[in-house]
């Protein structure tokens, strides 16, 4: 899948425009910046994923002989454009936000710094690529949340919104926390753990349920979950299995990894009664799993419940993210080059809806982190070419109510810059961690914020702010359109 070539993967008016700036002798190289305004299911936080697709992509960039009759075939593009995407190449920057990496919203998680023409036609790849990964990656994270320590399984290729949903939603929700998946061909592609139980249908297919476990008991004694929900949970499920769990004991084989898996019924309820017969069966070690349709709220109230289950198979609501089925990340251009300086002029795009107002120039992000207790004080969004020094107290301020103002003292905070370089004039300058790798790092990501931007309701919100010399760009930005509005 890596090298697959999806330099057709864009919008027909990125095409149409590209023509435009080839026609208009436009080459200026600009700053796009990718990011999303509101984080999913009204939570405190997103994680960032999908950047090594995106380098896959940018690094197979071509226009195959293929593409070009394709695109000619659509009587849009004349021969001197169509010969010019012949030896197309993308020739710019690109830093992004590393995968795994706890995000807020306004923040650039992927920055392209190119000539118009390159950096117009990756908008569409770019945000396919990160919107998906980053809701399904910010969406098992909260599910793992909620589960306080219990293994996440991902369950859910076979509802997923088709195979590249399930292949890479599989992946994000690696990164998200997930101890393994389901998905076989994810684990190959991914080096990620391939796990799994059994269905019903392997249950039904036996004369009757005792043999279905036993003969699954004996062909995988290393890792036996048995599905005990098929006829009757209380009353043929469990005892059976206790049965098989018996025969092995009594056998001498040596009962490791072992338990049950609910699938249906009062799952907080089925746990409990289960947990009893187990326990005086002196399986006090097996474990009980569960599937259902579940998702970061059922299993935070299972537990608020007394659950038993310490295993979770999680499927359909967390590969489509259900409740929350967009990302929202917008790809939005922020500065263009004078050609005669070399400096970037701040470009802003106008709404009435305030929060939906660009934040303009070439920019990069500091993180600000409390040195007494590791966690984010505060974000910063600031000019490429600011420099911050630790030993100055920092006076923050919210960008839409400036007088909340934090005064964060000298020395009391370390800075770390987010967006790192990924691309340099067309060469990729960045190793992707393993998703394992990946994983590890989101893991430790998460004990930056604190438990009550966790939280599912109301969560506390991590502030992203602007210096003061982007605040003045912007404000002055707007003082002008507004002036020139008036002239109207
Ligand atoms: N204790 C519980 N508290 C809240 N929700 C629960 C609890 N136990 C199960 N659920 C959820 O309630 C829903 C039960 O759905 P439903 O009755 O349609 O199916 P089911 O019990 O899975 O049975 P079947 O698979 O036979 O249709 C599932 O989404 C399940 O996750
Ligand atoms: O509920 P989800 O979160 O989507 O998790 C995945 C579901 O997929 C399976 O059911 P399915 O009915 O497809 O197959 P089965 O016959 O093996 O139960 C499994 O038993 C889970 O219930
Ligand atoms: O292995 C399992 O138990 C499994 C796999 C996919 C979907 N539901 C369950």
């Amino acid at each position: 899948m890596s090298t697959m070539n999806l330099t057709l993967l864009t919008d027909f008016y990125e095409l149409t425009m590209m023509q435009g700036y080839f026609k208009t002798q436009n080459t200026e190289k600009v700053v796009f910046d990718a990011f999303y305004r509101k984080n999913p299911c009204d939570g405190g936080y997103a994680i960032a994923a999908g950047l090594d697709q995106v380098i896959d992509y940018i690094k197979n960039l071509r226009f195959s002989k293929e593409d070009i009759a394709y695109l000619r075939s659509l009587n849009t593009f004349d021969e001197d454009f169509l010969n010019y995407l012949a030896d197309f190449r993308f020739s710019g920057d690109i830093y992004a936000i590393p995968e795994g990496t706890v995000v807020f919203p306004r923040e650039p998680l992927v920055k392209v710094v190119a000539p118009i023409m390159e950096a117009q036609l990756v908008e569409t790849a770019i945000l396919t690529i990160i919107n998906h990964q980053s809701l399904i990656a910010t969406k098992a994270s909260r599910v793992v949340c909620a589960a306080k320590g219990d293994g996440i399984m991902e369950f859910g290729l076979r509802r997923a919104q088709g195979p590249d949903a399930g292949v890479y939603g599989a992946r994000a929700a690696m990164i998200g926390g997930c101890i393994g998946t389901s998905n076989v061909l994810a684990g190959q592609l991914f080096d990620v753990p391939v796990k799994g139980t059994h269905a019903h249908s392997w249950i039904m297919s036996f004369p009757d349920e005792y043999t279905a476990f036993k003969t699954y008991a004996n062909m995988y004694p290393d890792a036996c979950c048995l599905l005990v929900d098929t006829y009757d949970t209380l009353k043929s499920g469990v005892p059976n299995a206790i049965r098989v769990f018996e025969e092995m004991r009594n056998a001498g084989i040596p009962l490791k990894n072992y338990g049950i898996r609910l699938d249906s019924g009062d799952l907080a309820y089925m746990s409990k009664q289960a947990r009893k017969l187990l326990d005086a069966a002196g399986f006090d070690d097996a474990y009980i799993s569960a599937s259902s349709d579940l998702d970061e709220y059922l299993i935070e109230s299972l537990k608020a419940q007394g659950c038993k289950i310490t295993s979770w198979g999680v499927g359909t609501n967390m590969i489509t993210s259900r409740d929350c089925p967009a990302f929202g990340g917008v790809y939005k251009l922020a500065a263009v080059e004078d050609k005669e300086t070399g400096e970037f002029i701040p470009k802003i795009k106008l709404s009435e809806n305030t929060e939906k107002i660009t934040n303009p120039g070439n920019k990069t992000i500091y993180r600000i982190y409390s040195k007494t207790t590791g966690k984010i004080r505060a974000d910063l969004i600031c000019l490429a070419d600011e420099t911050f020094d630790e030993s100055k107290d920092m006076i923050i301020f919210d960008p839409q109510e400036t007088w909340k103002k934090t005064k964060v003292r000298a020395n009391t905070y370390t800075l770390r810059e987010l967006l790192v370089p990924v691309f340099k004039n067309g060469e990729c300058v960045y190793d992707s961690p393993s998703v394992m790798k990946i994983r590890d790092y989101s893991k430790k990501e998460l004990d930056t914020i604190w438990d009550e931007t966790k939280r599912f309701a109301n969560p506390q919100h991590v502030y992203v702010d602007l210096s003061d010399k982007l605040y003045k760009i912007k404000s002055d930005l707007l003082e002008k359109m507004s002036l020139e509005a008036l002239e109207y």
